[in-house]
């Protein structure tokens, strides 16, 4: 299946399937071919269980840059040994990279072709669940210790090709935060999607299932950010959760909360805004942290820090504006709005939430 992105400023397409890599590359081919050099970065957990069928599958020469897994790929340091690479290997503008992971990998793969010579094409070979999310829409960056992503660029990828195959081997905890990503996506978008989703284990969907949700997440992300690539308005509605999830994801160490696991906290805490902002209920917050406890969501990390030791990491999310808090709320299921938020009233829903979880 392809599932067209058109932006301002680039169209290209999703090419989703099972076990179609050798298929879904041959859609690029004549780009591939008047690329001078193709570089796959990966990062070491990936290479170690999938270089095999990549290799097999991946019908050209390419050259491999194996980074460290997952999030400590988002590094200055990992930055510098990329471009550092490139360098070495004699890229140029006509060189093509391929970011073959998650999120991580695809998030800094991308501000390195974005950057390198002041930007080169790049390609996502996603092989996580929430890479359904990550590998669409531009959105590329490595992290700051003081915050989040705080060091990216907006730079769409010439392709992305996702073959869910790829997923099987995901241990439990990322298939929990892929799906945490895949759940926004129904709370943003789609009441009747998000009321199916919750009679279900998301942590053992069927393919099939399993399928049509990522497909689904991916047409409200391409539907989202074919208006606004660059998060001016609509493309806020994809940061459902990120508030308080980033402020969480961050002071506890980039790596050790997986980022949609950090999400789920953060879109509980959204709920709970979105009662006082929206109409949401109490009832509806309360069966949602249900939902999310009984799929195996922990929530214990938030008692690990002060509510004035989160609100330095608060206070840099990227849609702060003029020093003000601009949070992502649900009016009701699906139909999100974007709302100022005082740090007194950050602070009260902070309490409540410890004293739900
Ligand atoms: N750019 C965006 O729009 C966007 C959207 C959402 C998240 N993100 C970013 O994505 C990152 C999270 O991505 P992620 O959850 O994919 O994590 P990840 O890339 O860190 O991967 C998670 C772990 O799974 C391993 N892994 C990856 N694929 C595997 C496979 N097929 N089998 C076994 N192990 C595998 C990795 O080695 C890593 O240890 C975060 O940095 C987040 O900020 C970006
Ligand atoms: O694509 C978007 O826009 C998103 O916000 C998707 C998020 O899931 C993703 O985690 C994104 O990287 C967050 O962006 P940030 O601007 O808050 O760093
Ligand atoms: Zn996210």
């Amino acid at each position: 299946m392809r599932i067209p992105v058109q932006t301002p400023s680039h169209f290209y397409e999703v090419v989703i399937g099972s076990n179609h890599l050798q298929e879904a590359v041959k859609t690029l081919s004549e780009k591939i071919e008047d690329a001078d050099q193709l570089i796959v970065f990966t990062d070491e957990n990936v290479w170690r269980q999938h270089q095999a069928r990549f290799t097999a599958e991946f019908p050209y020469e390419f050259k491999v840059f194996v980074l460290p897994a997952g999030e400590a790929c988002k590094t200055f340091e990992n930055y510098f040994a990329s471009q550092t690479f490139l360098l070495e290997e004699k890229c140029t503008r006509k060189s093509m990279l391929f970011a073959f992971g998650g999120g991580a990998v695809g998030d800094l793969t991308g501000y390195v072709a974005a950057t390198f010579m002041r930007g080169i094409p790049f390609v996502q070979i996603p092989t996580t669940i929430l890479a359904h999310d990550s590998a669409v829409g531009g959105k590329t960056a490595i992290n700051h210790p003081l915050g989040k992503n705080m060091i990216g660029a907006f730079y769409q990828p010439q392709a992305v090709l996702y073959d869910i195959d790829f997923l099987k081997t995901l241990p439990e905890k990322e298939v929990r935060s892929g799906m945490a990503e895949a759940i926004k996506h129904a709370l943003i978008s789609d009441e009747q999607w998000y009321d199916d989703m919750v009679t279900k284990d998301v942590t053992n969907l069927t393919q099939t299932e399993l399928a049509e949700y990522l497909q689904k997440g991916i047409q409200v992300k391409a539907d989202i950010v074919a208006q606004d690539e660059q998060e001016h308005s609509v493309r806020k509605y994809l940061n459902f959760g990120h508030t308080y999830g980033h402020a969480i994801e961050a002071a506890s160490g980039f790596g050790k909360l997986a980022h949609g696991e950090a999400v789920m906290i953060g879109m509980v805490y959204a709920l709970l805004l979105g009662e006082k902002y929206g109409s949401i209920t109490r009832n509806q917050t309360v069966a949602f942290l249900q939902f999310a406890k009984n799929s195996g969501y922990q929530f214990e990390p938030v008692h690990q820090f002060t509510f004035d030791e989160l609100l330095p990491y608060l206070m840099k999310d990227k849609k702060a504006e003029y020093g003000i808090l601009q949070f992502v709320l649900l009016e009701k299921i699906g139909q999100p709005f974007v709302q100022k938020v005082t740090v007194e009233e950050c602070r009260e829903i902070d309490a409540i939430l410890r004293t739900i979880i």
